[in-house]
């Protein structure tokens, strides 16, 4: 045996070592977990999924890293240990805007792990009433883009629904031009998308492929499914359609923008704990007067609150109503937050508290 096949020997005997004790320990672990489920029984508390719990764990996490691994990657693999707990349990099913292969499926996958079951459902809607009649216990839904601006379906749905918000995860967009392999690359006449993808990938169609038609489909996963039967057609989608449909990528990362990203939020009947970096999202209607957001804003600004985001929809109660959707940093169980709250409340004709919930982590 040479040399460095007698290192490679012996590290590689480190490695199993090493393995071996990573096992034991994460099987200890697991029988945390199953521990910690049956006293949630005891309590008859049926909610085994604990988004700031989590946040905690994978924030300490990266806290503590010392590398050579980085602080994501770290993060990554407890995210996909803590799933695997969580599914010993309860396993636990999450609606998402499918089909199969959207980008919201790749938020789900980061956000609860591999072990959830995520379920595709055909639209938003469909998302907000499988969670509330219960046949899953969470949905996530796409709130806004970086480029695009907000989903505002996704706002409206929340004008009608008892949901509250439990989460939120942001997922970095990267769009490729793809083809089958029937398609001929020199004749696409036609491109199939998502109008939002359509509309982040503007600039580039416009100088690369200018007499295009655009198609907007209902997903960018429903695309690449097209896509398969015409010959002139390509579609643009990420990279688990591409996998999933098994399409070649003719051109990568084709989005207008490179820091093109999305946030989803989780939807369930469970209000989330204080993490410790929390968000909370409320809806508020006000009449139509002069200075209406500057007065409803007023109490943030004297509670020196942060804001993260601010945007009105027209109410579906009164022709001249507006409503208000206002996301801030802290948790409404924060004596000063609940102040603010109660200010607002005084100015606004409605006032409902969406949620309050851990930062997103990754
Ligand atoms: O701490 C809990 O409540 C647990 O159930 C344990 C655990 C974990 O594996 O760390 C698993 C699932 C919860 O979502 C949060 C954390």
């Amino acid at each position: 045996m040479s040399e460095s096949e007698q290192k490679l020997k012996e590290l590689r005997n480190r490695i199993d070592t090493i393995d071996s004790k990573l096992l034991t320990l994460m099987s200890e672990r697991a029988d945390c977990a199953k521990s910690v489920a049956q006293v949630k029984q005891l309590e008859g508390d049926s909610f085994y999924y604990r988004p700031e719990r989590e946040a905690q764990v994978l924030r300490s996490i990266m806290q503590n890293n010392q590398g050579p691994l980085d602080d994501e990657e770290v993060a990554r693999l407890f995210r996909e240990i803590m799933s695997a707990c969580l599914a010993l349990e309860q396993p636990i099913q999450v609606a998402y805007l499918g089909p199969e292969g959207t980008f919201t499926q790749a938020a789900s996958i980061k956000h609860f792990g591999h072990s959830a079951v995520c379920v595709p459902m055909a639209t938003i809607d469909e998302v907000f009433r499988e969670v509330l009649a219960g046949a899953v216990n969470y949905g996530i839904v796409p709130v806004e883009n970086s480029t695009e601006g907000v989903i505002n379906h996704t706002l409206d749905s929340f004008m009608e629904s008892p949901l509250k918000i439990c989460g939120e995860v942001e997922l970095r967009i990267h769009h490729h031009l793809l083809v089958s392999e029937h398609t001929r690359r020199d004749k696409i006449s036609r491109i199939y998308s998502h109008a939002q993808s359509l509309a982040q990938c503007r600039k580039w169609l416009d100088s690369y492929y200018p007499s295009a038609e655009r198609v907007a489909v209902n997903s960018n996963a429903e695309a690449a499914k097209r896509i398969k039967s015409e010959w002139h057609s390509a579609a643009i989608a990420g990279d688990m359609a591409a996998e999933l449909y098994e399409l070649e990528k003719v051109a990568e990362k084709i989005e207008d923008r490179p820091d093109n990203s999305t946030r989803f939020l989780i939807i369930g009947t469970q209000e989330a704990l204080p993490s410790g970096q929390d968000k909370t999202s409320i809806m508020v209607s006000m009449r139509n007067q002069p200075g209406a957001l500057h007065e409803l804003l007023e109490p943030f600004h004297k509670g020196n609150i942060d804001l993260t985001r601010v945007e009105t929809r027209p109410s579906n109660t009164g022709t001249w109503n507006y409503v208000f959707f206002i996301d801030f940093l802290g948790h409404v169980h924060d004596p000063k937050i609940a102040e603010v709250m109660k200010n607002v409340a005084a100015k606004a004709s409605d006032l409902k508290i969406l949620g309050s919930y851990p930062k997103g982590v990754l």
